[in-house]
């Protein structure tokens, strides 16, 4: 598998130096009418199509993809959210806020949620979670940097499991990975 094309949402954006400084080509969405660029959301879907993407991965993404974008991509947008979904999800809930409102509960777990994405945010099947410890006196930065760590090694996880084949959808439309071809076990 190899990384397409890079897309953001934010002129400052550390995946975009990533791209430039490995020649991966770079492009803006949405549409900014402030700075004039960024592409359309049709404009989007095509370039994605001209670079014969087939996996759509969101990490720190902060706008709501539009259902022309999901559509073109059933089964195969992904996204990584700070806290374990369905809880301290959607709109509004995004980087510190997600653990600001974790502590604020009085949670004593969080960890990392890999989702498929769809029309809404943070809503869609869950594929796999790591769960971390909530310590009595976190900060949300503590809290942060300890769920970013598992993220930082399951999204690569998923994405490989996802590259080799090994997701299986249940009846009842919740997606399964295998951990490996040579165990039944899934995450
Ligand atoms: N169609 C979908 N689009 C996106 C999803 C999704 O599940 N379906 N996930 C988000 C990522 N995300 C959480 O994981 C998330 C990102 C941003 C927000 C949010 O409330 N954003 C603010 C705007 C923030 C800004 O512009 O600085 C808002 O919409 O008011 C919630 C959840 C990516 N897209
Ligand atoms: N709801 C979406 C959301 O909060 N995503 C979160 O934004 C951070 C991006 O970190 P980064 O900017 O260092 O890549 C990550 O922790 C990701 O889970």
């Amino acid at each position: 598998m190899s990384l397409g094309i890079v897309c953001h949402c934010a002129p400052a954006c550390k995946a975009c130096d990533y791209a430039k400084n490995n020649n991966i080509p770079v492009a803006q969405y949405p549409h900014s009418k402030v700075l004039d660029s960024g592409l359309s959301a049709a404009e989007l879907v095509a370039l994605l199509r001209q670079f014969e993407v087939d996996i759509v991965l969101l990490a720190g993404y902060l706008k709501l993809l539009p259902n022309e974008v999901v559509q073109a991509f059933p089964r195969a947008i992904l996204n990584i959210h700070p806290a374990l979904l369905p809880a301290f999800g959607g709109k509004g809930y995004f980087g510190r806020k997600v653990h600001e409102a974790v502590i604020k509960s009085g949670a004593r777990y969080s960890g990392p949620t890999i989702h498929f994405v769809d029309e809404k945010y943070d809503h869609g099947s869950i594929v796999a979670q790591r769960v971390v410890p909530v310590l009595p006196h976190d900060t949300p930065e503590d809290l942060s940097a300890r769920v970013m760590k598992e993220e930082h090694k399951l999204y690569p996880e998923v994405v490989a499991a996802i590259c080799e084949d090994r997701v299986f959808w249940r009846e009842d439309g919740v997606p399964l990975i295998r951990r490996s071809w040579d165990e039944a076990e899934y995450y």
